[in-house]
């Protein structure tokens, strides 16, 4: 763009990816955005009408910067198609939909604002708006959510593609990272979302910014370099969904419905399992059955976010048999709270990326049970690069893997030291987020950026 508009002028479109952990990050960055800039400066939030349904209304509007307005965008699911269950399928049907469904929305957006999109805000799985923002000389800015290391395997697929794996483990870059850690979308595959992320390589050079939900100091210098070598500018904002720097809880447990926190006063410090495996999978039946008997058997106390649905796989009798003081199933839980709770003792967790920070900005040490996607390696950033959990024994969640992880965690010596260094890292992540931290700075860079376009 030639000529520098002014904010009057200025309008931001946002492309969310409508699925699990990535639409409600997407929002709270630009709800900042858009409270740090200009009121003048419009926001347009294109997502798919059921995911925008549920964000705008848990959000109260009050909330929600009157310079941002969302627009429906097709899911892409045919008229009369009932979804088979499996969470890809929707995926793959809104992939096929873009970028038409956007550029439908967009168009609507112009229509009704009266101004042309000026800059192209989105999820940084979709690829394909590098070139969209190119056709209309406007600066596009991706948000990374998954762990940066995630971002450099998607970058580098076409080399460890043509290396066919054996010699990837001795790749530095990643050096922590075994093969059988990589996200499915690394290995050569058919699906709509395999072929995206596999041009993320190949994309670079279209960005005018990356911006990252992370620290920097939690990565490690060598990637931290090497992305930074890739792209125009790279930011790490921050977590997304984790309030840093830790702010004490301002609402009194009691007007928490779900009741958890309530419950949660009543336990002694550090000594509950908090256990949710993400918005999109789970393990399997037999999985959910070894996990209950474990807690069952280990005394240990917890609350499990547990969706209605799934409570049919749990061992005959085992929700009856719940007492008020062992343990609580509720089918949602406020996650970010109940983790910054001080009876939290263990995550038990799918290690999704939001789950993983949300647990990181508390000091809660993991016991992780990795799923799909992203979650390999994220577990092992927990385990083996960051020491502050584990990854369960053999992959698979079994009765005595659960209780021998559950005993490490909060009952060994090992476990005190994963503890410290929980902590360690929550103190350098509050130091990050904190007024003179890096993540304000680059915040601050970002909101620059998107003002001078
Ligand atoms: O009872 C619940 C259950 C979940 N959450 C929240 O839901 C989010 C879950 O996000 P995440 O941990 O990232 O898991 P998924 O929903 O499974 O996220 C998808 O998107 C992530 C970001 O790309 C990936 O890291 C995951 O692998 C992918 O499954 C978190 O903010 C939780 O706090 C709650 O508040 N209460």
């Amino acid at each position: 763009m030639s000529v520098i508009e002014s904010s009057e002028q200025r309008h931001v479109a946002v492309l969310a990816f409508p699925f699990g952990g990535h639409i409600k990050p997407l929002l709270n960055l630009v709800c900042r955005l858009a409270s740090s800039t200009s009121p003048d400066m419009c926001f347009s939030f294109l997502n798919s009408e059921g995911s925008n349904n549920l964000l705008f209304s848990e959000k109260s509007e009050s909330n929600i910067p009157s310079n941002i307005k969302h627009y429906n965008v097709s899911d892409g699911v045919p008229k009369n198609h009932v979804l088979k269950g499996h969470p890809m399928e929707a995926v793959e049907l809104f992939l096929k939909a873009t970028p038409a469904n956007y550029t439908i929305g967009i168009e609507k957006a112009v229509a009704e604002t009266g101004k042309k999109v000026t800059c192209l805000i989105t999820d940084a799985f979709l690829v394909f708006a590098g070139e969209m923002a190119q056709n209309w000389g406007v600066p596009w800015i991706p948000l990374w959510i998954p762990m940066p290391c995630n971002l450099s395997a998607h970058i580098y697929t076409d080399l460890i593609r043509s290396k066919l794996f054996p010699n990837y483990v001795g790749l530095d870059r990643l050096s922590a990272m075994h093969i059988a850690d990589l996200p499915e979308e690394v290995v050569p595959c058919d699906s709509l979302l395999s072929q995206m992320l596999s041009q993320m390589g190949r994309v670079l050079h279209q960005m005018t910014a990356l911006v990252l939900n992370s620290y920097q100091e939690i990565n490690s210098t060598l990637l931290n370099n090497d992305l930074k070598s890739k792209v125009p500018k790279l930011l790490n904002v921050g977590f997304l969904t984790a309030s840093l720097p830790a702010v004490p809880m301002v609402a009194p447990s009691s007007s928490d419905a779900t009741g958890c926190l309530s419950w949660l006063d009543e336990q002694p410090a550090s000594s509950v399992a908090y256990i949710c495996f993400g918005t999109i999978g789970a393990p399997s039946p037999n999985e959910m059955i070894a996990l209950a008997e474990a807690l069952e058997v280990s005394g240990v106390s917890f609350l499990w976010s547990l969706k209605d649905n799934f409570k049919d796989l749990l061992p005959r009798g085992f929700v009856e048999k719940i007492t008020y003081k062992h343990g609580k199933l509720v089918p949602w839980a406020p996650q970010a709270q109940v983790l910054a709770h001080t009876a939290i003792g263990v995550f038990i967790t799918h290690s999704g990326t939001n789950s993983v920070y949300e647990s990181v900005a508390n000091g809660v040490p993991m016991i992780c049970r990795p799923l799909f996607g992203d979650q390999r390696m994220n577990g092992r950033m927990v385990d083996d690069v960051w020491g502050i959990g584990v990854k369960i024994e053999g992959g698979i969640l079994t009765k005595s893997g659960v209780l021998k992880s559950l005993e490490l965690v909060l009952g060994s010596e090992q476990g005190k030291k994963m503890r410290e260094k929980a902590r360690a890292l929550k103190e350098i992540v509050a130091e990050a987020a904190g007024p003179l931290g890096s993540a304000v700075q680059d915040f601050t860079t970002f909101v620059d950026v998107i003002s001078l376009h």
